[in-house]
């Protein structure tokens, strides 16, 4: 068996077609969604994903506002700039990326935005509305990360309900929205979320039917892991170096012999990537179509 590529560059770009209808419909009501994006020194990463995301919005029609700040801004520096976000008219919605560099407490920057503005979904009002389970599409927006895996499953057909769902890694930004996200009404899967301490982690992977790995090690899941037929999505990413050549290359935490043995794969890169760069751009429209119902 090879597993059938979940690909997320194609998804993304029906996504992205379809969001450039709705900025133009909007357009034509007179609201300009603009997405203000803040970065906080010069991580290359962080750079490229900055981007990236002002890019893609280029490309469906949205605004877009920069503020990049020196790595040696103060707590009052990212205070002000995201003071300046929440009132700025233009900024629709805006993120924070993230990490912020060490020094800085990024729950408490988070706390500080104005949650309707919130295009990341990290803001713990938006948080709790997860957690309450207060639909997403008409209140408040869902983290880019787990809203994008979502998405891709759906697109592809690969049942949710009831089926067991195995997610490696409790980060902010995927692991621990997504465990809420998936057990929400409506997608009710069984969720196992594991971590660093979790004792036996190949036992609790052989019983899923979804494996969401986010965890940044490179090649941790290995195919003898892996019920036949699951799906598996490869969301965490480290740059490795590449003996032979010497080059950085992006390794995923999913072993390349899982096609092998797996139902669905997402690539990485490819695959997850892409998907929560066009979530970003949905928070951001699906906040200015909530404007013109408010
Ligand atoms: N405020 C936020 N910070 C971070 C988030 C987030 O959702 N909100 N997620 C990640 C970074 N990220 C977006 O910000 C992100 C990561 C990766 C990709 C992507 O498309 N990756 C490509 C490969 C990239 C490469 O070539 O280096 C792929 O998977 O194909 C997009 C967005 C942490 N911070």
């Amino acid at each position: 068996m090879t597993a059938l590529t979940l690909d997320g560059v194609a998804t993304a770009t029906q996504v992205k077609l379809e969001l450039t209808e709705r900025v133009r419909a909007l357009a034509a009501q007179g609201i300009v969604p603009g997405l203000g994006t803040l970065l906080v020194g010069a991580d290359p990463g962080s750079l490229s994903y900055v981007a990236g995301k002002h890019r893609d919005c280029a490309e469906v029609g949205i605004e877009s506002i920069r503020i990049d700040l020196p790595g040696s801004a103060t707590t009052a520096d990212v205070r002000a700039a995201i003071a300046d976000l929440n009132a700025a008219r233009e900024v629709t919605g805006y993120i924070i990326q993230l990490p912020l560099p060490v020094g800085h407490n990024e729950n408490a920057m988070l706390e500080l935005m104005d949650p309707a503005k919130d295009a990341d979904g990290l803001h713990p009002t938006n948080l709790g509305r997860l957690v309450l389970g207060i639909e997403g599409e008409l209140t408040s927006p869902l983290p880019c990360t787990p809203a994008g895996i979502v998405e891709l499953l759906r697109r592809y057909d690969v049942p949710i309900a009831g089926k067991n769902v195995v997610v490696i890694g409790r980060g902010l930004t995927v692991g621990r929205p997504l465990g809420l996200l998936f057990t929400r009404k409506g997608l009710d899967a069984t969720v196992t979320l594991t971590h660093s301490r979790t004792v036996d982690l190949a036992a609790e992977v052989r019983r899923a039917d979804i494996v969401v790995a986010a965890v940044g090690q490179p090649h941790l899941v290995q195919a003898d892991w892996i019920k036949p037929g699951a799906a598996v999505l490869d969301v965490g990413i480290t740059r490795v170096e590449n003996p032979e050549t010497g080059k950085g290359q992006l390794t995923g935490d999913v072993h390349p012999d899982v096609a092998s043995v797996a139902g669905y794969l997402s690539p990485n890169p490819r695959g997850v990537g892409p998907m929560t760069r066009a979530m970003l751009l949905a928070n951001v429209v699906k906040a200015s179509e909530r404007l013109l119902k408010s």
